[in-house]
C-alpha cells in the first residue's frame, strides 16, 4: 500500500493554502528547469498535502511561461500521488454560471507553445489520455463540494487554448457551438504530462465569466475576473479543507490505470535509449525504467 499524498496546484488567485499545518518549504531541483515556485509541503487533518502556485510568486508567469514539466516533475519528487488542479476558466454554458465548480472530465488541447511530454528521441512513450481525469478524484471533489455547500457540475470539456488573449468572438462561439463546457490556459500540458509521471489528476475548473459569447455579458476582462475569482478562491479553500479530511490515507488505485500509465508506454527498445534522457526520466519514468 502507498499513502496518499495529495498535491494542490493553485491556478490564478490561489497562491497560498491557508489551514495548511507544519508548513514547509523546498525549492525542487528538477532536471526539466525551474519549477513555478517552492512547493509548501504540510498536512490539512493529518494528510500530506504539497501546494504549488502554478503562476508563481505574485502571478509573475504568464500561462505560456510556466515549466509545466518542472511542475510535474517537482511534484512527482515531493511524492504527490493524486493531485487537483484548481482553476479559472469561462464558461460556454448559460447553465455554468460564475461561481460555478466543474468537475471536468476531459480536455481539448489547442496549445501551440509549450513543451508537453517527458518523452521523445532516445526514450519514446505513448501513454493513453482517452480518460485524462482519474476517476476517483471528482467523486471525492464531489462529495467535498456538496458537504460545503458548493455548486458543481460533474463533468464538462475545458478547452485550453494558448493565451495569453483571450478569445474572439468567432473562436468562443465555434468553442461554444462544439459543445465544450469551459475555456482556460492551463490545464494542457499540466494533465498530459501528470498521465505521464502516473499521478492521478482532477481539475476543478471555477467559473469566473462566460467568455465574449453570451449576449447578456460582455467580454471578459481580468478585472472581472478577479472580483469573481475572490469569492471562488474562498470556497476552493473550504473545499480543499473537507477533501482533505474525507480523503482516504493510503492512495487507492485509480481504476482506469493512471497511476500505472507506463506500464505499456515505452516503445524504444532498451539499447536504443539515450542514457542522459533516462537520468532525467529517474523520477517520472524510474518506476518502469529502472524495472
Ligand atoms: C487571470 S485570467 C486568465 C488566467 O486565469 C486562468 O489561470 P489558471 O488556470 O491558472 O487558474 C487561465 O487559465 C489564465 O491563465
Ligand atoms: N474566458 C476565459 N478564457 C480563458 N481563460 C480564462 N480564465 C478565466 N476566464 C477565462
Amino acid at each position: 500500500m502507498t499513502k496518499a499524498v495529495l498535491g494542490i496546484i493553485g491556478g490564478s488567485g490561489i497562491y497560498d493554502l491557508p489551514g495548511l499545518e507544519n508548513v514547509r518549504e523546498e525549492a525542487i531541483r528538477s532536471p526539466w528547469g525551474e519549477p513555478s515556485a517552492p512547493v509548501r509541503h504540510g498536512t490539512i487533518a493529518g494528510l500530506p498535502i504539497v501546494f504549488l502556485p502554478r503562476h508563481g510568486k505574485g502571478h509573475a508567469l504568464s500561462p505560456s511561461d510556466i515549466n509545466y514539466r518542472a511542475n510535474i516533475d517537482a511534484l512527482k519528487r515531493a511524492g504527490v500521488t493524486d493531485l487537483i488542479s484548481l482553476s479559472a476558466c469561462g464558461s460556454f454554458k448559460e447553465e455554468l454560471p460564475p461561481g460555478t465548480f466543474v468537475l471536468v472530465d476531459q480536455f481539448v488541447d489547442r496549445t501551440h507553445k509549450r513543451e508537453s511530454s517527458f518523452f521523445g528521441r532516445g526514450c519514446v512513450a505513448h501513454v493513453s489520455m482517452a480518460h485524462p481525469v482519474s476517476p476517483r478524484l471528482p467523486v471525492h471533489l464531489a462529495a467535498a463540494a456538496e458537504a460545503e455547500g458548493i455548486a458543481f457540475a460533474q463533468g464538462g470539456t475545458y478547452v485550453c487554448m494558448e493565451g495569453p488573449q483571450f478569445s474572439s468572438y468567432a473562436e468562443s462561439m465555434t468553442y461554444k457551438n462544439l459543445g465544450y463546457s469551459v475555456i482556460g490556459m492551463t490545464n494542457m500540458p499540466e494533465a498530459k504530462l501528470a498521465r505521464e509521471a502516473e499521478i492521478c489528476y482532477a481539475t476543478v475548473a471555477m467559473v469566473t465569466d462566460f467568455d465574449c459569447w453570451h449576449p447578456g455579458h460582455d467580454a471578459v476582462t481580468v478585472q472581472d475576473i478577479i472580483k469573481v475569482l475572490t469569492q471562488n478562491a474562498d470556497r476552493a479553500k473550504g473545499l480543499v479543507g473537507r477533501l482533505a479530511r474525507d480523503f482516504p490515507r493510503e492512495h487507492e488505485p485509480c481504476p482506469i490505470g493512471s497511476d500505472r500509465a507506463l506500464d505499456t508506454a515505452v516503445i524504444t527498445a532498451p539499447e536504443a535509449r539515450d542514457p542522459e534522457l533516462l537520468k532525467t526520466l529517474d523520477a517520472v519514468a524510474g518506476r518502469v525504467l529502472r524495472a
